[in-house]
């Protein structure tokens, strides 16, 4: 089949974007993971599709996987670009768009300076909401991981992520404590890595090791939690900065029982057409 699609970076943390709506896609798991292949497809970190809503109160669905072929319940990133794609696609006019993801509304605005500012809803502390197996919800909880003993910040944005604050993100031990915090049996459906240096009060650096994707060079969902989970703890302001690898995101949250907002670019970097078996 030739599939047209449109390939899109937010801060370096790349996409294939699929149009559902003007035509019905259905791809297995293997189809999905040669979409996101380097070699032998077109390689990028998720695919995103853009489906009809299913409920009234939105304008699109918005389905996100992996590029091991996992469905995902959010991607912050992956938001930004989705409000461009409709926008340049002609599928909606409107500045603001109500999006329906497996974790309820998000809201993204495409602002007068092209970037992209999105309502990424309440974050949820509850273990059993990433799913996270531990007896009650703390701002810090001990795990033990690769045969060390750390603290760490669990916070679901829709999808699961564990916090850990690091002194230096050059020496972060990312490929070595990623992959066995992302597998932790604690975490029965996996969770998102993020190792976050505070800079000050309002300003963090942050790598992610990404549960289906490894380390990217930057994860929207994982900012918001980085940033939330440091505000928990007393050692971030409301508004704060974060640096990743691919670049600078701007991420507010005024507490408990509010919305977390997130700001950043939207790419589109080329548009083409894959043969899929
Ligand atoms: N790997 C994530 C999905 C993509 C999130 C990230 N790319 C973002 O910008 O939020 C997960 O399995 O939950």
């Amino acid at each position: 089949m030739r599939l047209p699609f449109t390939k899109m970076q937010g801060l370096g943390n790349d996409f294939v974007v699929l149009d559902g709506v003007r035509q019905t896609l259905a791809l297995d798991r293997a189809q999905l993971r040669r979409l996101g292949d380097r070699h032998f497809g077109i390689g990028c970190d998720q695919i995103l599709l853009v489906e009809p809503p299913t409920r009234p109160d939105a304008d699109f669905r918005y389905r996100i996987f992996n590029a091991d072929g996992s469905e995902v319940e959010q991607c912050g990133n992956g938001a930004r670009c989705f409000a461009r794609f409709v926008r340049e696609q002609g599928l909606s006019d409107q500045a603001e768009i109500r999006v329906e993801t497996a974790r309820g509304l998000i809201v993204p605005r495409i602002e007068a300076d092209g970037q992209v500012t999105v309502d990424m809803g309440l974050p949820d502390f509850t273990p059993a909401a990433l799913p996270f197996i531990a007896d009650t919800d703390l701002p810090l909880h001990p795990i033990e991981a690769a045969g060390e003993r750390f603290e760490i910040g669990v916070v679901s944005m829709g999808n699961p992520h564990a916090v850990l604050l690091v002194d230096s993100l050059t020496s972060a031990p990312v490929e070595r404590l990623g992959p066995a915090l992302q597998a932790h049996p604690r975490f029965p459906r996996q969770v998102n890595v993020g190792f976050m240096q505070i800079h000050h009060r309002g300003r963090i650096g942050l790598r992610v090791y990404e549960r289906g994707a490894g380390e990217t060079l930057a994860c929207g969902t994982g900012a918001c939690a980085a940033v939330v989970s440091g505000i928990r703890r007393g050692l971030l302001d409301w508004q704060v900065t974060v640096e990743t690898r691919g670049g600078e995101l701007s991420v507010r949250w005024a507490g408990p029982g509010q919305p977390v907002a997130m700001t950043g670019p939207a790419v589109t970097v080329f548009h083409g057409v894959i043969e899929l078996d």
